[in-house]
């Protein structure tokens, strides 16, 4: 079932576009954390933690931030402001693999491996470290304008010598690593990641503007596009630029790649620390996207950012199905979204309205696919071709199985959901992931693909 469709999917050209950057990754242990308490004395850490900052902009935000996530074993991101801080992460940390990092080179990767019939990725800043971060595969391509015309290059062909390389630092952590902060121990109750988000003015998430007017053009070529990255736009750059003007962009780069054809847009949403970004890209970006995804502690920043505090702070402190289908439906109807995915570690939801063309069978099968290829990732690493989702098929659903069906059937009866299909499925977990940053692009990509090549099958695409 899962395999059929994902030869479906592939069958499909996807344009993904805007972030990419290199993943310098560390795998932490309980001494490392232990030392960087001890370096900053625990009163320090736990006075920081409670002043929680949004950005690092000295070291002890960062272990404060750290710290904070270990605790509660969130996927957090916290973007790094000060530069000069490359030093001392460089001083205190050796990075065990550097690999693609940002959903769009993740997701074309992805699907560039999984064999899709064509995948053309945008980003704006290509160096040629960055642009030999993509894997080698003829599906896979760059636009640029020669001569007045769209040229499709593969990315190695396309790099530009002296744009700038962004380097995230992702520090994956595991269920059970202990370490101690002052008289407390802590035990780290889920595995995840916590990524410090280089933000420097000269990444900006944007078209350029001799690519812009041949959007239309790419969007003809494709079934849909998967769009990220907009968590990295800064509120105001030192040229006088600011956020408003980049989100204007973005949105008229939505409607540009919709003019020839209604393509489906997906929205891959990431962290945003600052309430005001996060705010400004929900309003102005979500009712132009088809598609939404993110992760349980997004959907409680989102419904934070739109006024539903106590029920942000419900689903960020118990991660309750029925509170997460309740600000689901919200965000569903406020947003006029076709479809909303929310993965958590234990499960994964889709929300969508009654008349969504997809039964909730199939709906339901493409969140299966989503699974399986997310337990690939986690077991192998990286997804290197089609066949790999049968390891993802023998990693089974993780022991909360059942209790979240339970609890979902409940979540139904208590909650009005007759206008809506709503499915959830229980997540295929890996004991011990090779990496789990990018298991959210993954996700998303065969979730929301896998539900393309279905409205396709439908005519309704
Ligand atoms: N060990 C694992 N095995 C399989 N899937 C996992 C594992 N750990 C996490 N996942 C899945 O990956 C998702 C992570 O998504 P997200 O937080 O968006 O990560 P990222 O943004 O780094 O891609 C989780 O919600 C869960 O569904
Ligand atoms: O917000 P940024 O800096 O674009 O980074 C996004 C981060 O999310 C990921 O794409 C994973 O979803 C990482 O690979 C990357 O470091
Ligand atoms: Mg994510």
């Amino acid at each position: 079932m899962v395999r059929e469709l994902l030869e479906k999917a592939r069958g499909l050209s996807i344009y993904t576009a805007y972030n990419t950057n290199v993943d310098a990754i560390v795998y932490l242990n309980g001494e490392t954390v232990q030392r960087l308490i001890d370096e900053f004395g625990a009163d320090a850490v736990r006075k920081r933690m409670e002043d929680y900052p949004r950005e690092i902009s000295e070291p002890l935000d960062f272990v404060a931030r750290l710290v904070h996530a270990l605790k509660t074993g969130k996927p957090m991101a916290v973007p790094l402001v000060n530069e000069e801080l490359h030093t001392w992460f460089d001083s205190h940390f050796r990075y065990d693999v550097e690999r693609m990092g940002g959903q769009a080179g993740i997701i074309a990767n992805l699907l560039s491996n999984l064999d899709f019939r064509e995948v053309i990725v945008y980003t704006p800043h290509l160096a040629k470290r960055q642009a030999e971060m993509f894997v080698r595969k003829p599906n896979l391509f760059y636009p640029v304008v020669e001569g007045g015309r769209l040229v499709l290059k593969h990315p190695w062909e396309a790099y530009r010598e002296g744009d700038p390389v962004k380097v995230n630092r992702i520090f994956e952590f595991r269920a059970g690593t202990a370490f101690k902060l002052g008289d407390e121990r802590i035990v780290v109750p889920f595995s995840g990641r916590f990524i410090v988000s280089a933000r420097f003015e000269s990444i900006r998430i944007y078209t350029e503007p001799g690519l812009r007017s041949f959007l239309p053009e790419i969007g003809e070529r494709v079934d849909g596009a998967i769009l990220s990255g907009y968590q990295g736009i800064n509120l105001r750059y030192s040229d006088g630029k600011d956020a408003n003007y980049y989100l204007r962009k973005a949105k008229e780069d939505i409607m540009l790649l919709k003019r020839e054809k209604d393509l489906k847009v997906h929205l891959e949403f990431a962290s945003i620390q600052s309430r005001e970004l996060r705010k400004k890209v929900i309003y102005n970006l979500f009712p132009l996207a088809d598609s939404v995804g993110m992760d349980e502690a997004e959907i409680a920043y989102v419904l934070s950012a739109l006024g539903y505090d106590e029920l942000a702070e419900r689903i960020f402190t118990y991660n309750r199905i029925e509170d997460t289908v309740l600000g689901g439906k919200i965000l569903l109807d406020e947003m006029n979204l076709d479809v909303l995915q929310i993965h958590t570690i234990y499960y994964i939801m889709y929300i969508t309205h009654a008349d969504n063309p997809l039964s909730e069978e199939e709906l339901r099968r493409s969140l299966e696919l989503a699974t399986t290829l997310a337990a690939s990732r986690a077991s192998l690493g990286d997804i290197t071709a089609p066949d790999q989702i049968e390891i993802g098929l023998r990693v089974p659903y993780n022991e909360r199985g059942e209790y979240v069906k339970l609890r979902f059937e409940e979540a139904k009866r208590k909650l009005r959901t007759k206008e809506y299909k709503l499915v959830i499925i229980p997540t295929r977990l890996v004991q011990n992931p090779v990496s789990t940053v990018g298991l959210g692009d993954t996700i998303s990509t065969g979730a929301f693909t896998s539900y393309l090549a279905m409205l396709k099958e439908k005519g309704e695409l």
